[in-house]
């Protein structure tokens, strides 16, 4: 057994036809790392949804979803985890990388022999999940670039280039490295291009290990082979290369050095890759020729097609059943026991500083988050388009209907005068707020993902994001007030068009809070975009001109000082009514006393519109945070510096007797 899955250097070069490119696995300096686990057993408690096993009559308050996993997965070799849907294979390999564990866990993992308590393997390893989102208006270069200068403090020009041109070449991306991402409106590159890119963003920089979830989903048969071809080549420079996979074709299947099969969390095999076929015949299933053996798996073996299931049994309980006598099978079998010892002697060379996976300090991504957000604004026209148009259109609708208001009766000026700032106050909050709530839903993927990856922390990101969003902000009111204002012929002097202008603009960066916050509600964007107008009727009620909040309960009235249409209402009107004057009567502050709109006047309402934006901020990162941190906003996370001095640490003891392994 040592023999067939010990590492080798010697593995014979895959014929790869017209993919093979000249390739320099010389960039991936990392060290040779083996992952070695024992006795891995995640759960999940089910809390309130208990369920209840009515045959047994008893209550179920725990689901095993990785059942006593033992195994070692070892560098130079492409490792598959294989089972049908549910059997737990993106668990273990989450489990393995330290990401999404949302129960408990127990067992041991080790790297190089050292304890990876605490999410150690992230210094050392890439994770590439299923869902490749990036940001839709950047080329596959400029991604790729960019994971590199996340990566590298300080990157000079010619190695960056260096760097970018290897993962394009290994990566087979020369043809689209100009093409943007795009998305299902505006089409980018192709589904395999997207994968090959994620891939590409995390070769890119060295890593030890590479963690994939199904790579190939989506994918024509065709793409998916070069995309198992090309983790190959990446495994045979050396990395310990780990990826999920359902249902491969045979060619691919071939490709596999080592296999991991799963059912119901449970390991019916794990080994070499050429020793499957055998390892069923001998315990009774047979492999018809010129069968997919990944086929014969997960027919024959795992389902154990055509045999009758007795009606008293139900499918799960089958499976059940099933799994429990293949997974005995593999415990008592040669295979497994090579396993176990290859566990108890792993190897346990050194790992150096230079295999480990770096981010750049907070200050230098703030920079390179702020540049990423201003290139995707800039690209992102029709989002700035709309919101011009926005303003340009709906200005000249007040414009027009309002028009003049200042030469009408009294009556009718002062009715026209109050129906335009209201209403100018909402076209200044209602469309920013779900302008922002729908663009923000999607871009939070990306960083989601990206967060995930450790290529920046969420406090530069956020930082960057509302920074470059600000000017956005302050251009729509711009443009709609000098097009409506004198139009409609509010007060002429300019501090009067200017107070009008910093009221709207106030307001409009505290609709950009709180579409920033209801997508933090919220997982899907849908749900979010219904319960957002419940968030701007309210304020809409309590701003001071639907009703008169001063004729409000008091247990309810208090509501109108959450309200920023409020704020901006008072200083809108303010600003045109105090101080008005006919025949020396003080008409203005006459109706100002009558809307009952507080004491606060100009200064006062800006200071307050700033105060809730502020607020409204802070509750977003911290919105931001929950939901990036798995709703646990104190997540105990490890330091980078606890991480390095674990691997750069001794073997467990266990093991230094044994320090005989040498790749
Ligand atoms: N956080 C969780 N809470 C409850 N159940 C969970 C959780 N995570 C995983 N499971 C359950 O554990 C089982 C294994 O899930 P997992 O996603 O690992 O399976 P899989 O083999 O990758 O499936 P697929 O091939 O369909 O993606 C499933 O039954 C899943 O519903």
């Amino acid at each position: 057994m040592e023999d067939t899955i010990s590492i080798s250097q010697d593995v014979p070069d895959l014929e790869l036809g017209s993919y093979q490119t000249e390739y320099s696995p010389s960039l991936v300096e990392a060290n040779p790392a083996e992952i070695t686990f024992e006795n891995l057993v995640y759960s999940i408690q089910l809390g309130n949804n208990k369920k209840i096993n009515f045959r047994k009559g008893t209550t179920i308050s725990e689901k095993v979803i990785i059942d006593n996993i033992t195994g070692s997965l070892r560098p130079g070799r492409l490792t598959a985890i294989m089972g049908p849907s549910g059997s737990g294979k993106t668990s273990l390999l989450n489990l393995l990388s330290g990401r999404n564990i949302t129960g408990k866990v127990s067992g041991n993992i080790w790297l190089n022999g050292r304890p990876c308590e605490d999410g150690a393997l992230s210094l050392v390893s890439r994770f590439i999940s299923q869902d490749d989102v990036m940001l839709p208006t950047m080329t596959v270069s400029e991604i790729i670039e960019m994971a590199i200068r996340f990566r590298v403090e300080g990157i000079g020009e010619e190695e960056l280039e260096s760097r970018k041109k290897h993962a394009i070449n290994t990566l087979e991306l020369e043809k689209c490295q100009n093409t943007r991402i795009g998305d299902s409106m505006d089409k980018g590159v192709s589904g395999g291009e997207r994968k090959r890119t994620a891939i590409a963003m995390e070769m890119a920089t060295n890593s030890s290990v590479l963690f994939l979830d199904e790579p190939t989903s989506g994918l024509d048969i065709y793409t998916s082979l070069l995309v198992i071809k090309l983790l190959k080549k990446i495994a045979q420079s050396g990395q310990t290369v780990i990826t999920v996979i359902h249902q491969p074709s045979s060619d691919i299947f071939n490709l596999f050095d080592d296999v991991v099969l799963l059912s119901q969390g449970k390991t019916v095999y794990f080994g070499p890759q050429d020793q499957i076929v055998p390892y069923f015949s001998k315990i009774g299933y047979k492999c018809p020729n010129y069968t997919n053996p990944a086929d014969f798996m997960f027919t024959d073996v795992l389902n154990e097609s055509g045999k009758d299931i007795s009606p008293r049994t139900s499918k799960l309980e089958f499976q059940k059943e099933l799994s429990q006598r293949l997974s005995e099978e593999w415990n008592k079998s040669e295979l497994a026991n090579s396993l176990r010892s290859r566990v108890q002697n792993p190897n346990t060379s050194v790992i150096n500083e230079s295999s480990f996976i770096d981010t750049i300090n907070s200050f230098s991504q703030f920079k390179l988050l702020s540049q990423r957000a201003f290139k995707n604004m800039a690209r992102n026209k029709l989002m700035v388009r709309i919101r011009v148009a926005q303003s340009i259109i709906i200005g000249l609708i007040f414009g027009i209907v309002f028009y003049d208001s200042r030469n009408k009766s009294l009556e009718v000026k002062i009715q026209n005068f109050m129906g335009a700032l209201f209403f100018s106050c909402i076209s200044q909050f209602l469309p920013v707020a779900v302008n922002v709530l729908s663009t923000f839903s999607t871009e939070l993927h990306v960083v989601q993902r990206e967060l995930q990856s450790e290529y920046y922390s969420l406090f530069p990101y956020f930082s960057a994001k509302v920074l470059v969003e600000i000017p956005l902000q302050i251009i729509g009111p711009i443009i709609f007030t000098s097009i409506s204002y004198y139009m409609i012929g509010f007060r002429s002097e300019f501090r009067y068009f200017a107070i009008h202008a910093c009221g709207l603009i106030l307001l409009s960066l505290n609709a950009f809070a709180l579409g920033i916050f209801t997508s933090t509600l919220f997982k899907s964007i849908t749900v979010a975009l219904s319960f957002l107008p419940m968030l701007v009727v309210i304020p809409m009620i309590f701003g001071g001109f639907i009703v008169n909040t001063g004729s409000m309960l008091g247990w309810i009235g208090w509501l109108q000082w959450t309200s920023p249409i409020k704020y901006a209402f008072t200083m809108l009107t303010t600003n045109q009514l105090s101080g008005f004057t006919i025949d020396g009567e003080p008409v203005g502050d006459e109706k100002l006393e009558s809307l009952s709109l507080g004491r606060f006047k100009i200064v006062g309402c800006a200071l307050f519109l700033l105060l809730l934006f502020i607020i409204m901020i802070v509750a977003s990162y911290f919105g931001l945070l929950r939901i990036t941190s798995n709703g646990k906003l104190r997540t105990k996370t490890t330091s980078t510096k606890k991480k390095k001095s674990i691997l750069l640490g001794n073997p467990d003891e266990r093991f230094i007797k044994n320090h005989s392994n040498k790749f």
